[in-house]
């Protein structure tokens, strides 16, 4: 592996930190030049302005010229150029590690901004601030900054496909007149406080405002900068780079230049001592080390390669526990990486990311997985994942499947969730499901109902249908977190620390298997666990195992928890959550709105959407009519850089931004010559399609970065009876969010 090399810094971006000759500049004389040409032009970052931000350290150049306490912007793009230029994994997550060492070691203040910048987000998922400004906004800003007409914008988009590249080009074609002062140069955390700013602004003349800034910092740009910094605002930076692969180069520059030194896990006898704790468990667990040997395992000193290994799953657990850059950059420059957990521990506000299942597709696979062992099987709700967060001052918040903060959608829950509780229940953290409820009769009502419900209610306000939540796990309890606790004891504090409230609260009905019965005995208690879900209009069953592996796994699509849906049974087990990226006009009956749509997975390590179908069944007519108005401000001239599709495919289409996500049932997959989901993974040029796609619905709590990968359809392909046994099944148990 390429992890042990030493890494070679590149020219460009060590220009930017490069010690520079002791005597100071002069400062530039204003006006006449704008800030140089292109990243590989480090002039541009030669000059630190003041900090924007108050809370930062003082940016300095000290005696010898090199830079302290503030990233130039520049050697961000310089870092997404070079990302862009490759698609090798292992060498983006180097250079990534590469700005991030350099940033520990010169500018640590920085740390969180250059994370973010590289996310490409403005703040965690739960302060609900997302990037994303329309196109119109942009042309507009990109004109006003560089001295264009905006239809010229407009048609330069249209003929390249890319705004970054549009602004790119505008601005080093730009006549400069020589007269007003040279724009100081973009610092990291100043584009990140502009972005921040520009994504907060609301109200009857925000457009205007906004463009306003944007134009503000495009003026200070040079042409690769005004690229990136476009394409951050739209949010959609196109260079391949995966939230994973910053966390991964996060844990490599962490051990490669230690802000905290130790040597905690230098050598493996260190490892048991940690395990009680989940990073040491999850270190050894990528390890392969067995904890349970103790203090008996050898002394061998972990080579670099294994450190790293440990390291990755270090950060990648404390992030799916405490999904906040704040919380880990304080803890990583404060605390050896080892101890990190300490700092970056699940707590009541903050959401943890949701355990996930694996999909089955039948009682027999369930019991092959899970022969031997206790476990459960619950009623699979048909509603909306629902974390439910009480702090000791009685104030509840509430997040989604993809960690927003949804408080404000179910207002009337606060007071029910209070009086659920036990008189000795002060705080927690709850995992649930919340579903829609018929309160004449009690009668849970199917997911549709819900979907009805408003984004924000106003308290005493109808908001659509009432709601009951379903609990099933228990995170937090007073302060105490129990991710590590088995379920049948986080089980047993759940219900002894709640009550259930008529219409309101319950808990998840569920039937228990022993782990030492007789198999037969228990695949006919599933099966009647599942008639019984079905019967009370659930979608099926998830199968969660009690004792053994049994800790909640944060962000973890986990073997211990399998979805067994009736939908799917003998079929491919699961449905797909897809990311929409065309859209084909209608004919005859569809005359004026979208026929059909074309759809893709992910592919989570290039960040390529690779298209499965084209579908056009399973819509109603207001389906068809909500879909395209939807669709229109979505329409771009270009394909999206990172779609990739059958030429086939391509003929009349009409290209949307990759932004929908929409959940389809298939009545298999096969090898495709025009669809490319998992491309090349079964057969060299071929890719993965679906058969029989079928819209269920559209999935509003997903975005397009959690649409179902590349590796699920693969998986997916894989596990059909008719191709098992021709090819490997990939069982990795590892393939959550993170
Ligand atoms: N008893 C339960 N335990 C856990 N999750 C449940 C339960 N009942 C309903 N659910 C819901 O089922 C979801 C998992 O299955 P499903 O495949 O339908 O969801 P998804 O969001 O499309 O897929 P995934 O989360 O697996 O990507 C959970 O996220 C949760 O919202």
């Amino acid at each position: 592996m390429a992890k042990d090399e030493p890494q070679k810094k590149s020219a460009t971006l060590q220009a930017f930190f490069k010690p520079k000759p002791t005597q100071k500049k002069k400062a530039e004389t204003p006006a006449v030049k704008r800030p140089s040409e292109d990243t590989s032009d480090a002039t541009a970052a030669k000059k630190p302005k003041p900090a924007p931000v108050a809370q930062k350290a003082e940016p300095a150049t000290n005696a010898d010229g090199q830079w302290t306490g503030q990233v130039p912007y520049a050697a961000v793009a310089a870092t997404f150029s070079r990302i862009e230029a490759t698609t090798k994994r292992l060498e983006i997550q180097a250079i990534v590690c590469e700005l991030l060492e350099q940033t520990i070691a010169r500018a640590p203040n920085d740390l969180e901004a250059i994370l973010f910048l590289l996310c490409n987000k403005v703040a965690p998922a739960f302060d609900n601030l997302e990037m994303g400004i329309g196109d119109s906004l942009l042309q507009k800003a990109i004109a006003r900054a560089f001295g264009k007409e905006v239809k010229n914008v407009k048609s330069a988009y249209e003929r390249e496909g890319d705004l970054g590249l549009v602004a790119e080009d505008a601005r080093r074609k730009q006549k400069f007149l020589g007269f007003g002062s040279k724009p100081k140069p973009l610092q990291a955390s100043q584009v990140l406080e502009a972005y921040r700013a520009i994504c907060s602004i609301s109200g009857s003349k925000s457009q205007d405002q906004k463009v306003g800034k944007m134009q503000k910092l495009m003026i200070s740009a040079t042409p690769c900068e005004a690229k990136y910094v476009t394409r951050g605002l739209q949010g959609k930076l196109r260079i391949g780079l995966a939230e994973t692969s910053v966390l991964i180069a996060f844990a490599h520059a962490l051990v490669r230049s230690p802000p905290v030194s130790s040597d905690l896990m230098e050598t493996d006898e260190k490892l048991p001592s940690v395990t009680r704790e989940i990073t040491g468990a999850q270190a050894s667990h990528a390890l392969k080390i067995d904890a349970s040997r103790g203090s008996t395992l050898g002394k061998k000193r972990l080579t670099k390669d294994e450190r790293l290994i440990a390291a990755e799953a270090v950060v990648k657990q404390c992030y799916a526990e405490a999904p906040s850059y704040s919380t880990l950059c304080q803890g990583a420059l404060t605390t050896p990486l080892w101890n990190l957990h300490t700092k970056c521990a699940l707590g009541v506000g903050v959401p943890v990311f949701p355990m996930l299942a694996k999909p089955t597709k039948s009682v027999d696979e369930v019991l092959k997985r899970l022969s031997g062992k206790a476990f459960t099987c619950e009623h699979k709700y048909d509603g909306e994942r629902f974390q439910a967060h009480l702090a000791s001052d009685g104030s509840v918040r509430v997040f989604s499947r993809n960690l927003q903060d949804t408080t404000k959608k179910w207002p009337e829950v606060a007071s029910v969730l209070r009086e659920a509780c036990v008189d000795t229940t002060t705080s927690f953290v709850l995992d649930a499901e919340v579903v829609a409820v018929d309160t004449s009769t009690g009668a849970l009502l199917p997911f549709q109902r819900l979907s009805t419900r408003k984004k924000e209610v106003t308290e005493g306000e109808s908001g659509g249908p009432a709601v009951i939540v379903l609990a099933f796990d228990l995170l937090l309890l007073n302060g105490e977190s129990l991710l590590r606790n088995t379920l049948r004891e986080r089980r047993t504090r759940l219900h002894a620390s709640f009550k259930a409230v008529k219409n309101g609260f319950a808990f998840a009905d569920s039937v228990d298997v022993d782990g030492d019965g007789d198999d037969v005995v228990a695949a006919e208690k599933i099966q009647q666990a599942l008639e019984e879900a079905i019967t009370a209009k659930s979608e099926g069953l998830m199968v969660k195992t009690l004792d053994d592996n049994a800790t909640y796994e944060p962000s973890k699509r986990s073997l211990n928890w399998l979805k067994l849906k009736k939908d799917y049974l003998d079929g491919v087990g699961d449905s797909l959550d897809l990311v929409v990226v065309g859209a084909y006009t209608g004919r005859g009956k569809r005359t004026g709105v979208f026929g059909a749509y074309l759809c893709a997975c992910l592919d989570a390590e290039s960040g390529d959407l690779q298209s499965v179908c084209k579908i056009g069944t399973g819509f109603s007519d207001e389906d068809l009519k909500k879909f395209h108005n939807e669709s229109q401000p979505l329409i771009i001239p270009k394909k999206a850089a990172n779609v990739v599709c059958g030429d086939a495919l391509e003929q009349d289409i009409v290209w949307l931004e990759p932004k929908m996500v929409w959940e389809v049932q298939v009545a298999d997959l096969s090898l495709s010559d025009t669809h490319k989901g998992a491309l090349g993974r079964v057969n060299a040029g071929r890719g993965i399609g679906l058969r029989f796609p079928r819209l269920l619905r559209a999935r509003d709590d997903k975005a397009a970065d959690q649409a179902t990968t590349s590796d699920q359809v693969l998986e997916l392909y894989l596990n059909q009876d008719s191709v098992k046994g021709t090819a490997q099944v990939d069982d990795d148990d590892d393939d959550g969010y993170l």
